[in-house]
């Protein structure tokens, strides 16, 4: 039997497994069954604790199709929380590994509970080598691409996963019929997360995301941070923003070259997974 805790991060909700003290099975096949919303706990995917030889925690995480990704900005606030909560650290400041660098996270704690998560998301990088993206050009700003006979243009960069960044008029269109052209488009040999963004104004920025291995979510905490960068460097936006998506706002701001981002990060409910539903 496995422990786990379900947890979200406006919305984006992840099944969290301490792998320092259980073995877990991360194969697709598990991650697909446990995170189904009807034959499983239901998540947009699932997050595992390792211990790590060069930060506090190691932190692996996987989408709902069973695909690993390399970082999740909501997922690292609530990894934060658990180890917290879980007492695996009395620290507030942790450095977390993850497939996409090493992040450094603040717990703000009041009245010993965890009240919100800062994390210093790292540099952007838009080199279209690095994200990995297949375009003629050394960097994709605001480029027009044609999309089954339509053209869009392009923002794409990697937060330490990939992103592309597109503007609408407004976010009321069919998601499910446009992200995955992108999701499995030529340009992204690794596939891409696609965010379709709204400007408000210089500090208020609307979007929905599509995100590789998981659909629609009701956030992305990387995509949010993609869509800070992409659009401040497109003249949209100031440094520090706030983005609204499904599930609810983060903060974000661009300083120093980096980027920062603060938001929340929640326990659902914890439970026991029962093995017969591992072992198959
Ligand atoms: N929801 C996440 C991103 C999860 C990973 C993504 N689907 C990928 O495969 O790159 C976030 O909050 O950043």
């Amino acid at each position: 039997m496995l422990k786990f805790t379900k947890m979200e991060g406006i919305g984006n909700d992840y099944i969290y497994i301490d792998g320092i003290h259980q073995d877990v099975p991360m194969n697709p096949h598990f991650i697909t069954k446990i995170s189904d919303r009807h034959f499983g706990i239901g998540s947009d995917g699932v997050i595992v604790i390792q211990e790590s030889e060069i930060c506090d925690f190691k932190m692996r995480m996987f989408n709902l199709d069973g695909s690993e990704g390399k970082m999740c900005g909501n997922g690292i606030r609530c990894f934060a929380k658990f180890v917290y909560d879980h007492q695996l650290t009395k620290k507030t400041y942790l450095e977390i590994e993850t497939l996409g660098g090493i992040k450094k996270v603040w717990l703000i704690i009041d009245n010993n509970k965890v009240q919100y998560v800062r994390v210093n998301m790292g540099q952007p990088i838009l080199k279209s080598k690095e994200i990995p993206c297949l375009f003629d050009k050394e960097e994709m700003i605001n480029e027009p691409i044609e999309v089954d006979g339509q053209v869009y243009y392009l923002t794409s960069l990697s937060m330490g996963n990939p992103h592309t960044v597109i503007y609408m008029n407004h976010l009321d269109f069919n998601i499910q019929e446009l992200g995955i052209k992108f999701e499995k488009h030529i340009l992204f040999p690794e596939s891409v997360n696609t965010e379709f963004v709204e400007v408000v104004n210089r500090q208020y920025l609307k979007m929905r995301v599509w995100e590789r291995g998981s659909g629609e979510t009701m956030a992305c905490g990387t995509g949010a941070c993609a869509v800070m960068y992409a659009s401040y460097i497109n003249g949209l936006c100031d440094n520090h923003v706030q983005v609204e998506l499904l599930g609810g706002i983060l903060d974000i701001s661009y300083e120093n070259g980096e980027i920062w981002m603060s938001g929340p990060a929640t326990t659902v409910f914890e439970g026991i997974i029962q093995e017969e539903v591992f072992n198959v």
